[in-house]
């Protein structure tokens, strides 16, 4: 059997891909039946940048050269919805010193001198591009917000969403600990900064007396200068129960704006009736949530000597028999939080499904990091359909399942239906940046 030929790289200003599969939910009318697996056979006919026409495999003979028999899986441009790209590729000079979480706080806090705006910025485009080359479209990232360096942070945030306009739509969500929150000083800083920048509302909640008044704080500031909410949640702690609490308060104050909860891991350690109720509660509220697994399997409970039993999953499958919207994204990458990663969702996808048991049925996958992260950053992406923009990455597989099986290291990335460098940059960009002394 021959392998599955990805399209030329040269492609013409209109063509058709022939034969192409995409799952049936990431299509806007899937213009044939799905397999077994959510695919649907389909001919995409590509015109100034642009999707033209989507037809049943083999029916667009007129609409342009056919690249035929590409056999290939398409999936529609990705959206990385939770990622902290001020932190990123600090690996090489903040190494975690024992992969745990106090590691993780403490070689961030003795890194955070090192944060000056150049800094800030050339990681930032590293890791902006490393995404661009896997087929990343959208991104949201938090901001540390604390410090004396956050209106730098922010300062960068603007500049590169200018930048990189057409190629990656930012958002940023400001981050503080929720115990700051009740520090007027710095919660003023931070309510500041998200308003002056356009951006979300965010904080790391965790168990703490002060938690209550806190998301008191956080929802009475979103709903006076009309923000969203985009929180971390119950992330390391086995006791935490922020998420049904949020959705409480949400429900009692009718909370009208958006509600993202990150992490959400304690879950996995309730029992079930507890599970169900907090669930149940959270549907209600309309809140959305996003798994961070790979980034969660490595912090995780870590201790020395010790094989890890906690293993960075919230409840997934139930959230979605609810109705609750769900994600994954790819949360640090080469930071102390998480030594591995490259802005590459299609790796997130891929460990998401193995970690979680996403396979059983597999069609519903590749929805986590497309059209529901997109949906709920309101951009266009995470989808095809005719006159939206021909951003698609191509795999030489022919199935999910073969998807799966490889790392996915030669897909082939359109952009407005041209390819473009799929190789990400070289480490050693940054290498003058690690030698500075922490
Ligand atoms: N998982 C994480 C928690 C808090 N901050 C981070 O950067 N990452």
């Amino acid at each position: 059997m021959t392998r599955p030929a990805l399209p030329p790289a040269d492609l013409p200003a209109a063509y058709v891909l022939g034969h192409v599969r995409a799952p049936t939910g990431l299509i806007a009318a899937p213009p044939g039946p799905a397999d077994a697996e959510g695919l649907v056979a389909l001919d995409i006919a590509v015109a100034g940048g642009h999707i033209a026409r989507l037809a049943p495999a083999g029916a667009l003979i007129e609409d342009g050269p056919r690249i035929e028999r590409a056999g290939t899986l398409a999936l529609p441009g990705l959206a990385d919805i939770h990622t902290h790209l001020d932190k990123g590729f600090i690996w090489n000079r903040a190494p975690n010193r024992d992969g745990s979480f106090e590691g993780a706080m403490a070689a961030v806090a003795a890194d955070k001198p090192n944060w000056s705006e150049e800094d800030i910025r050339r990681r930032f485009d590293f890791a902006l591009r490393c995404a661009y080359a896997h087929g990343t479209v959208a991104i949201r990232t938090h901001l540390d917000s604390e410090g004396e360096r956050a209106a730098g942070a922010w300062r960068v945030f603007a500049e590169m969403r200018e930048a990189w306009r057409g190629r990656i739509e930012l958002q940023a969500v400001g981050l503080i600990p929720v115990d700051s929150v009740l520090d007027p000083a710095l919660f003023d800083r931070l309510v500041g900064l998200v308003r002056e920048h356009g951006g979300l509302l965010g904080s790391y909640t965790y168990v703490t007396p002060n938690l209550h008044a806190g998301l008191e704080l956080l929802f009475d500031a979103a709903e006076r200068h009309g923000l969203a909410l985009d929180l971390h949640v119950d992330e390391r702690d086995r006791n935490a129960h922020a998420l049904v609490d949020i959705a409480e308060i949400a429900l009692r104050r009718r909370f009208q704006g958006p509600i993202l909860a990150g992490h959400c891991c304690a879950l996995a350690l309730k029992d079930e009736a507890e599970a169900d109720r907090a669930l149940d509660r959270v549907a209600q509220a309309g809140i959305g949530i996003v798994s961070l697994p790979m980034c969660n399997l490595y912090l995780q409970d870590r201790q020395p000597g010790r094989t890890p039993r906690w293993r960075g999953v919230t409840l997934l499958h139930e959230m979605r028999a609810r109705g609750i919207p769900v994600m994954v994204a790819s949360d640090n990458a080469r930071d102390p939080f998480y030594a591995y990663g490259d802005l590459d969702l299609v790796e997130v996808y891929r460990e998401a499904t193995r970690i979680a048991h996403l396979d059983h049925p597999a069609g519903e996958g590749p929805a986590l990091i497309a059209r529901a992260p997109a949906q709920w950053m309101g951009v266009e992406a995470g989808l095809l359909a005719p006159g939206r923009p021909a951003d698609l990455s191509l795999f030489p597989a022919r199935s999910l399942n073969e998807l799966h099986a490889r790392p996915q290291a030669d897909r082939l990335v359109l952009r407005a239906g041209r390819a473009i460098e799929v190789a990400p940059p070289d480490y050693g960009e940054l290498d003058d940046l690690m030698e500075r002394p922490q």
